[in-house]
């Protein structure tokens, strides 16, 4: 079995076969396909398509002179479900799915749109996409509209951007029109594909969003769209943080939105507030004047929810998910209290010894004091503010900090940055462990964030109290209809589905791809890894083919970083540092002789270019240096190299220290491995299993955790619900 990957990907995830569609891009032979589906194959609950990477078996192999990659042999493509390989029709016919019989016939319709368009000016192109929105206004239905909108948006796409969309576009468009989650090998265009479900939606007139991971992306995709949407009279609008409710309402009445998932979010909470607050005043002010708002500045910003389109739907819909949006009400009055009883918690917490003063629940990972701690606690030297603080509370602090000091890291979990606010103030700004990305805007809960910038000495953000709040579910499922495009869904597609109602179905390349899997590596100890890691690098290197390698945090790139200097290879390095060059340094990583050295952020985003040169003599090498808590960060990363058919190949590194295993397999049995690891030097190449097993492990407890947060959440808005509160507006703290 390849590593990392399982064999088997969810039962939830559809794969349209590559041969249903035509992968051309030009529109001479895209022949529309011969309705029917007699042919037609869709394979559900298959294998993972291996046929897509090409696995090498000699662990000898040298990384700098990848094999040719060589069509998929049969065993492997029945293996991974591929139908052809059987060569029985019965066998297809058997799994044939209507809905992609549907998808297929409509795609034939919009293709025969098509030399129609191609012989009309610029002014028809637009008058019928003026035609389609007064149908679409006056009721008629969308899809029966898609073929037309759609052939539209691909000419469109051909005159103003000189991209013409693919069959296989056009496909995710139909899928994503009906509320699928696409998943689109990254750098097969999920941009342009965006384009033909936003368009569709944007012709009723209630606004059609497309949601990103970050402003710089929101933007750049915006930008680079506008032309074509401006040939089909269609406005765009971009939300960025640093609007005002003025410019940000003007963007809410484009008829296409592109911003970030965290600011529609706190859009919706401070409209509400808003409603919130004018409602009150009415009613204050009944049979008293006009009883309305005058200011211009009191107007909601948004004009409701109505599509949206979830770009990179893995890591907003999942990951991000992890923490509620959250709007502060007022300052407290304690304030003062508060700060203080961090400082001092801050100060004494690493004076208190494990076992002795504290113990550690090994089960919910929570800190308690013994009652030898507590006489300590009670003993320490305290100034006034913090002798008012109940002991009780005093405890907790304590509890919280000692936690801080042992398991959160400067550089690992976070970042201290100036603050976009005020450049003279410094900030905390979590890194998420997931993405490898400054999760902007974003606090721990429960005094966690407080803790941590008292520990660094920085100003404390004393908790306002919430004045509204909305976790990610409940903004996207207020949208009727949803969507979502991703490079890596497979491994969530399931969770996907149970909680966004948003079937997963898998969109193939347009390009066969060529990416080679090189067997994995397995050392005993970090140095070991990461010298043989410096190695790969210079025999790489030296072949003049770019070489990525993706760490799992900030330190490690550093480590490599450095070894690399004592080897004298020059490079770049990309961390959440230095998030201003991402995009500079991810768009030359695949320059020839280049090396780039990542945390995961670099798996998304922007565009690696191979020099033309460099195809030639292999394309990309992608080192990846340790696996991450989800299978589909490292599939991310992988992902960069190969893109749209071009060659490319890639390894996984792995150690006997690395987190994976004490996440997945405990602490007792990991310390094991470690003790094992540090006394042999060889190679624990056979043991990569192991770490399979254990990233699966530690998925299935994230999973967990977001279903409970969910269960709680749901009955928590049903209670406030029934005692007539708002559950947004009206939240604990
Ligand atoms: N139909 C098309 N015709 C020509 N070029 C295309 C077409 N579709 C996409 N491309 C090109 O493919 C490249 C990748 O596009 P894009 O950045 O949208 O990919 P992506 O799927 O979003 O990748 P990632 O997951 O890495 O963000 C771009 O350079 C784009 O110009």
């Amino acid at each position: 079995m390849p590593f990392p990957f399982p064999t088997a990907i969810p039962n939830d995830v559809e794969t349209m076969s590559d041969s249903t569609i035509s992968r051309s891009n030009s529109s001479d032979d895209a022949a529309p396909p011969s309705g029917g589906g007699g042919d037609a194959e869709n394979v559900a609950g298959d294998g993972i398509n291996e046929a897509t990477e090409t696995s090498m078996t000699d662990p000898n192999a040298l990384p700098g002179v990848p094999a040719p990659a060589t069509a998929p042999d049969v065993a492997n493509k029945r293996r991974s479900g591929d139908p052809s390989a059987s060569g029985n029709s019965m066998f297809k016919l058997r799994n044939l799915r209507p809905r992609m019989v549907r998808w297929r016939r409509q795609l034939a319709r919009v293709n025969e749109f098509e030399p129609m368009l191609q012989a009309e000016d610029d002014a028809s192109i637009r008058k019928r996409s003026l035609a389609l929105r007064y149908r679409a206004m006056a009721g008629e239905k969308l899809s029966a509209l898609l073929p037309e909108g759609y052939a539209l948006c691909r000419e469109a796409g051909r005159r103003a951007l000189s991209m013409r969309h693919y069959d296989v576009q056009i496909v995710g468009g139909i899928a994503l029109f009906e509320g699928h989650i696409a998943e689109m090998q990254t750098g097969e265009g999920k941009t342009l594909t965006a384009t033909l479900p936003l368009y569709l939606h944007s012709l009723v007139g209630k606004g059609a969003h497309l949601a990103t991971v970050n402003d710089y992306l929101a933007r750049r995709d915006a930008e680079w769209m506008t032309p074509l949407f401006e040939m089909l009279g269609v406005s765009v609008g971009i939300i960025q943080t640093e609007n005002d409710q003025g410019a940000r309402r003007k963007s809410y009445s484009c008829a296409v939105t592109y911003g970030t998932a965290k600011e529609f979010g706190f859009d919706f909470l401070r409209d509400r507030l808003l409603l919130r607050a004018q409602n009150r005043m009415q009613t204050e002010m009944l049979g008293g004047g006009d009883g309305g708002f005058s200011d211009s500045g009191d107007q909601v910003v948004m004009r409701g929810m109505h599509f949206c389109l979830v770009d990179e739907a893995d890591s907003i819909l999942i990951d991000e998910a992890r923490t509620p949006l959250i709007i502060g009400s007022l300052e407290d009055t304690v304030r003062d209290q508060i700060v203080e009883s961090y400082r001092w918690a801050s100060e004494h917490a690493p004076s208190f010894e494990l076992d002795e003063h504290f113990e550690i629940d090994n089960e919910t990972k929570q800190y308690e004091l013994t009652a030898r701690g507590r006489g300590r606690v009670r003993a320490l030297p305290k100034n006034d503010l913090v002798r008012t603080m109940g002991l009780v509370d005093l405890y907790e602090y304590i509890e919280r900090a000692i936690k801080v000091h042992r398991e959160f890291l400067l550089n690992r979990q976070y970042v201290i940055r100036p603050s976009e606010k005020d450049p003279n103030v410094d900030e905390i700004v979590i890194v998420d462990e997931f993405t490898g990305r400054l999760a902007e805007g974003r606090k721990w809960r429960d005094g966690i964030h407080q803790a941590i910038e008292s520990k660094e000495g920085l100003d404390i953000s004393v908790p306002t109290g919430q004045a509204a709040r909305i976790t990610v579910q409940d903004l996207f499922l207020r949208y009727p209809h949803l969507a979502g495009m991703t490079g890596t869904a497979a491994t969530s597609a399931s969770e996907m589905r149970r909680i966004y109602r948003t079937p997963v179905v898998r969109v193939p390349t347009n390009r066969p791809p060529q990416r080679i899997e090189l067997p994995p590596k397995v050392f005993g100890t970090l140095e070991s890894k990461f010298q043989a890691i410096a190695e790969e690098v210079r025999d790489v290197h030296a072949t003049g083919r770019p070489v990525l390698i993706g760490t799992r945090s900030i330190d490690k790139s550093v480590l490599l970083s450095n070894l690399l200097t004592e080897m004298g290879i020059a490079h770049e390095v990309l961390n959440a540092n230095n998030v201003e060059r991402e995009a500079e340094i991810v768009s030359a990583a695949g320059g020839l002789g280049r090396v780039t050295v990542a945390t995961n952020m670099a798996g998304r985003g922007t565009d690696i270019k191979l020099a033309d040169e460099v195809e030639s003599i292999g394309g990309m090498h992608v080192i990846c240096t340790e696996l991450h808590d989800a299978a589909r960060i490292d599939r991310q990363l992988i992902g960069r190299c190969g893109r749209q058919g071009d060659r490319g190949s890639y390894r996984q590194y792995l150690s006997l220290d690395d987190d994976i295993l004490k996440g997945g397999l405990g602490v007792p049995k990991s310390q094991k491995l470690k003790a094992r690891g540090a006394a042999n030097t060889g190679s624990a190449d056979r043991m990569a299993n192991l770490f399979t097993r254990a990233q699966r492990k530690v998925e299935r407890k994230h999973f967990r955790d977001r279903m409970v947060l969910m269960h709680h959440e749901k009955e928590r808005k049903k209670m406030q619900r029934e005692i007539g509160q708002d559950p947004y507006l009206d939240t604990p703290d």
